[in-house]
């Protein structure tokens, strides 16, 4: 079974949502960069969040090497299109996993959206099958991610891989006490409920310049720098597809929330089905059901939908009324 998570962390209890009743700006946040195809993975995703009724818009952070073309797709479909600066790591000879890591960096500037109390951070290479905006009311101070694998070979460079070890099954084979400690709880970085903070936001970039780059680009410097803050949430909230094969003990895929296309050659909208695991049925289906939000003409924004003015007001009245999964999240000390 999945690893034990620390009790106060989310479960679903399915009483009522217990909402936050003040003013509150709300927002799902993605990152798109180049002028590529991921512009297909946002589409994607604000049509999804949108069949599932949230209540919040679909911040788009871009870098300038966005075309226009693509923007004005994305504001026709109800985003709210806002252009970043990149943001580089200190010069270095590391070799990331995947070259393209390097872009990533850049998502640190979504901290800098303080016209926004709470935001879910969502990759484009996401979807999200099921309503999660109950992430939204969950207690301040913590930073919410679900435990990413070990076992890919993309974790190849790292002590955890050469000796079989993941935190998702800790106990199959131990951390070597000549090892030290084991490695503290790591998230992926795909998803995750943050408060964006001038402040947290400074202390990001200026930690940033004086860490030496690693593997996992900016998902090795969240995790490092959120590690007191971190609080795991379970793999329904962001499906890494590898847990289909590595740990499908830990997956209840007819309970799963989010899907995470991260492993190798399953982004739809690339799809083959020629790589590794790629020709599995499960993977099959959930390849099929992105394409069929993606290509949903009646999920396409339309002039009557609520405008996204950027901002939206928590419903206490209407929402609290719905029963919907709560987060109830025991009291736990101050965040540092
Ligand atoms: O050419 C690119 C590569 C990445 N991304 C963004 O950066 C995120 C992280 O990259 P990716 O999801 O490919 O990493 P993975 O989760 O597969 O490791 C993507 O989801 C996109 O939001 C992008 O916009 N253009
Ligand atoms: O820049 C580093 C990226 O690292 C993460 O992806 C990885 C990670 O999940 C590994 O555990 C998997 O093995 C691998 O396939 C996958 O690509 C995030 O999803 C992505 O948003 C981004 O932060
Ligand atoms: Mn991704």
């Amino acid at each position: 079974m999945a690893p034990e998570v620390p009790v106060d962390v989310c479960t679903c209890t399915g009483k009522v949502a217990t909402l936050n009743t003040g003013y509150s700006k709300r927002a799902y946040i993605t990152f798109l960069a180049g002028n590529g195809d991921y512009v297909k993975g946002v589409v994607g995703l604000a049509k999804g969040l949108r069949k599932v009724k949230s209540a919040y818009p679909l911040v788009v952070a871009i870098l300038p090497d966005v075309p226009e073309e693509h923007r004005e797709i994305l504001r026709s479909q109800g985003c709210i299109v806002r252009q970043i600066e990149p943001i580089y790591p200190p010069q270095n000879q590391i070799q990331f996993a995947m070259a393209y890591y390097v872009i990533n960096y850049s998502k640190l500037r979504i901290w800098n959206f303080e016209e926004y109390s709470k935001m879910v951070y969502l990759d484009a290479d996401i979807q999200v099958y099921e309503n999660i905006d109950h992430l939204l009311d969950a207690a301040d101070g913590y930073f919410y991610a679900v435990m990413d694998c070990f076992c890919e070979k993309t974790w190849s460079h790292s002590p955890q891989y050469s000796i079989g070890y993941c935190q998702q099954c800790p106990k199959k084979v131990t951390w070597p006490t000549e090892m030290g400690s084991p490695p503290p709880l790591y998230f992926n970085a795909g998803m995750f409920v943050f408060e964006p903070s001038r402040l947290t936001y400074e202390s990001l970039l200026e930690t940033l310049q004086i860490t030496p780059p690693t593997p996992f680009a900016e998902q090795d410097f969240l995790n490092m720098f959120f590690q007191r803050m971190y609080k795991p949430i379970p793999p329904l909230y962001n499906l890494v597809l590898a847990m289909l094969w590595r740990h499908p003990e830990n997956v209840e895929l007819e309970k799963v929330k989010v899907v995470h296309y991260c492993a190798a050659g399953s982004k739809p909208w690339r799809y083959t089905g020629k790589e590794f695991n790629m020709d599995r049925e499960d993977i099959k289906m959930l390849v099929a059901k992105w394409w069929d939000i993606y290509n949903d003409e009646s999920l396409d924004f339309k002039a009557e939908d609520p405008v996204p003015e950027g901002e939206t007001f928590s419903r206490p009245s209407i929402m609290a009324a719905m029963p919907e999964p709560a987060i109830s999240y025991l009291p736990a000390p101050s965040a540092a």
